[in-house]
């Protein structure tokens, strides 16, 4: 198959009113800084309560696209529609509500230095649930402080008292604050060690099922894709070039996607996750295979 039969449909968006069966829809998108080009008609749908990994090259504008969709960033053309709001023509009471169904765990975690664990949680609950009393913000900063698999104590640690991966986890905890539909991570595994990184691979998915999330995740981090992602979208040439499961993206002809995918790095990811599989496995069950399916051309 041609990378190019994977490409993007052109049609508009068809975002249904109420069950958002893409919660995130991007359609025709642009953005430019100057004349630095960083996407050119992007476009990209997101399914409900799926895990969708997000790669692409150092630069080729993940992080923006997260932003676009996420309202920091203003594009130059194109729509962005989450839960049927239009991104791009909100009025401000729509803003706050859109912003308190999504959860964003930011590169680096950008928790404030000054406060506490459970009084990072707590700031976004005061600024949506400003009635809500004192001592049930506390209780609700604590649990999901918890749900983020870290001890009760954390709460009330700094961010300058945690290692990196508690810091992740302290994060994550905030971004769970508002009870979000959609989550947003933006190389959640990056900097932690492997032991790290697999649990918190693994928090994620069972947030994910356990909460009915959808997920728009960034990352380098081929085992993250292997282990987690129900499928994949492919940055590079300014655009989503492709959506699909690995084996989907495997087939297709194009050279960044055959070089990440099958180089040394990811054989060596492969090779793990299907170890991973065998021992999961009664024995005899093994097949070794990922998920398949269909190259969605639509993107969906
Ligand atoms: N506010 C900004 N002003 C000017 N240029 C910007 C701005 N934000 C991002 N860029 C540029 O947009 C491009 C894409 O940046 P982005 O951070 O989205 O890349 P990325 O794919 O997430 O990269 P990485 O994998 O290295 O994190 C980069 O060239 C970056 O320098």
């Amino acid at each position: 198959m041609n990378a190019d039969q994977a490409l993007q449909d052109d049609a508009p968006p068809q975002q249904e009113p109420r069950d958002f069966e893409h919660p995130i829809v991007v359609h025709g998108l642009r953005n430019a800084f100057g004349d630095h080009v960083i996407h050119d008609d992007l476009s990209l749908e997101v399914r409900k309560g799926e895990i969708l990994g997000v790669v692409g090259g150092s630069g080729t504008g993940k992080s923006v696209l997260m932003r676009s969709i996420i309202g920091l960033q203003q594009p130059s053309a194109g729509d962005v529609c989450v839960l049927g709001q239009n991104m791009t023509e909100k009025a401000d009471d729509d803003e706050i509500d859109i912003r308190s169904r999504w959860g964003v765990l930011f590169q680096g975690g950008a928790l404030f230095s000054t406060l506490t664990v459970g009084e990072n949680v707590e700031v976004p609950l005061k600024q949506f649930y400003p009635g809500m009393s004192e001592s049930l913000r506390s209780e609700v900063a604590r649990f999901k402080v918890r749900l983020s698999g870290l001890p009760d104590e954390a709460s009330f640690k700094y961010p300058s008292e945690l290692s990196g991966g508690m810091r992740k986890r302290a994060g994550l905890a905030r971004a769970l604050a508002l009870d979000p539909e959609l989550l947003f991570l933006d190389e959640p595994t990056a900097g932690l060690d492997p032991i790290g990184a697999a649990a918190f691979d693994e928090l994620t998915r069972e947030l994910k099922e356990t909460l009915g999330l959808t997920v728009f995740l960034i990352t380098h981090d081929l085992d993250t894709l292997y282990a987690i992602c129900d499928r994949v979208a492919v940055l590079a040439d300014k655009k989503v070039i492709a959506v699909g499961t690995i084996p989907e993206l495997l087939a297709l002809d194009h050279p960044w996607i055959q070089e990440y995918f099958n180089g040394p790095r990811g054989r060596a990811a492969d090779t793990s996750r299907a170890r991973q599989a065998e021992h999961a496995l009664p024995a005899g069950s093994a097949n070794g295979g990922n998920k398949t399916g269909e190259v969605n051309e639509a993107g969906a």
